[in-house]
């Protein structure tokens, strides 16, 4: 096979708890992360010179070594010379469908997705665990990303156990085209403001760590119950994000006073911020309320669900 098509889906962040700094100037998480139906289209294709190459549809894309599917490409070709040598070098194309910095992980799953199409292209074989240790070194997101479906992830997000699969919670994504929020902002900002609240005993830290698996929210997750998980959403991010924006905050408070919504709460850094529903068509009707309320043509929203999986391959020539 030459070229492989892959689907590269996004995730929200179910919960969110900062439980600490870390030397690395990074931080101590115990997350719950889901993967969800809205994706990218990854195809991934040996090249006869040894060159990376990256196209996307989409404007804010870097295509450049900026780029972290570029990134995941160069790590192979320095991980496994030999297949390099052998199979030349690799043409990625994005089909970005995923919001750009939305707290979604849009590029992690690129990334995600190009070291699972390489690990094809190249006949390397290599194991679920070792496509996570390899994307850990990319973006504390990418190990998630490669298997994808519900987990808890700790550490700085690149330790997963995985949780019992949630299909068919339904899911309304509501973000503003021209907001942005960066991702190390909202972690620094966060240190500043709420630093003094972080446990440093590293004993202690350990068992706040393992103490989400037997949180609420995880028995809820094993129960398959949507509207218990819906209560008991939470992301410590919001404590500095909603204030910065107030537009993150008009969303969240819009969401909960509509029917049918089970929860609602921001992703990751944000922006997007997320609805949970029973039914699909209830998630439909919110969309569209939220769409009367707010008839500013910069807000993006989108209707889709849980998965069961991270990259899957959609296709090979
Ligand atoms: C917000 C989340 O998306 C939630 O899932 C992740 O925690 C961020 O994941 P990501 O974008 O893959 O993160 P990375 O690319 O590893 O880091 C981006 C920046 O976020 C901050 N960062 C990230 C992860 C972590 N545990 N602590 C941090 O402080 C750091 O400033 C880092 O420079
Ligand atoms: N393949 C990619 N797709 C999207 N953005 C990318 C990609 N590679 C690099 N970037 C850059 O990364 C920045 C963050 O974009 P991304 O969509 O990954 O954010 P995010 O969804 O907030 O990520 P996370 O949830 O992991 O923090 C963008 O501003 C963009 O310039």
């Amino acid at each position: 096979m030459h070229s492989y098509s892959l689907i590269a889906p996004a995730k929200i962040n179910l919960y969110l708890e900062i439980i600490g700094d870390r030397p690395d100037g990074y931080h101590e998480l115990a997350m719950i992360l889901q993967s969800i139906g809205l994706a990218d289209y990854i195809d991934v294709h040996s090249i006869s010179n040894d060159t990376i190459r990256v196209h996307s549809n989409h404007p804010q894309v870097p295509t450049d070594n900026s780029n972290l599917a570029y990134k995941a490409a160069e790590l192979m070709t320095r991980q496994f010379p030999e297949a390099f040598a052998k199979y030349g070098g690799v043409e990625i194309s994005i089909n970005k469908q995923i919001p750009v910095a939305a707290g979604l992980a849009g590029g992690s799953t690129n990334a995600a997705a190009v070291l699972v199409g390489i690990d094809l292209l190249w006949k390397l074989g290599l194991t679920q665990s070792e496509l996570e240790e390899l994307g850990a070194t990319l973006g504390s997101d990418v190990p998630f990303c490669v298997s994808g479906g519900t987990a808890i992830a700790t550490g700085r997000g690149e330790q997963l156990s995985p949780l019992p699969s949630l299909d068919k919670i339904y899911i309304v994504l509501a973000k503003y085209r021209s907001l942005e929020v960066s991702t190390p902002w909202a972690y620094k900002t966060y240190r500043q403001e709420f630093g003094n609240s972080y446990i440093r005993d590293t004993n202690d830290l350990a068992a706040r760590a393992s103490a989400v698996h037997s949180g609420e929210i995880v028995k809820a997750i094993a129960l398959a119950d949507a509207g218990k998980i819906a209560q008991k959403l939470h992301n410590d991010l919001e404590r500095v994000v909603l204030p910065a924006y107030p537009q993150v905050l008009q969303l969240r408070e819009i969401f909960a006073n509509q029917e049918g919504v089970l929860g609602t709460m921001m992703s990751g850094s944000g922006p997007t911020v997320f609805a949970l529903f029973e039914s699909e068509q209830q998630a439909e009707q919110v969309k569209l309320h939220v769409r009367e309320a707010i008839s500013d043509e910069d807000l993006e929203l989108f209707v889709t669900r849980t998965i069961t999986h991270g990259i899957q391959v959609a296709s090979s020539i």
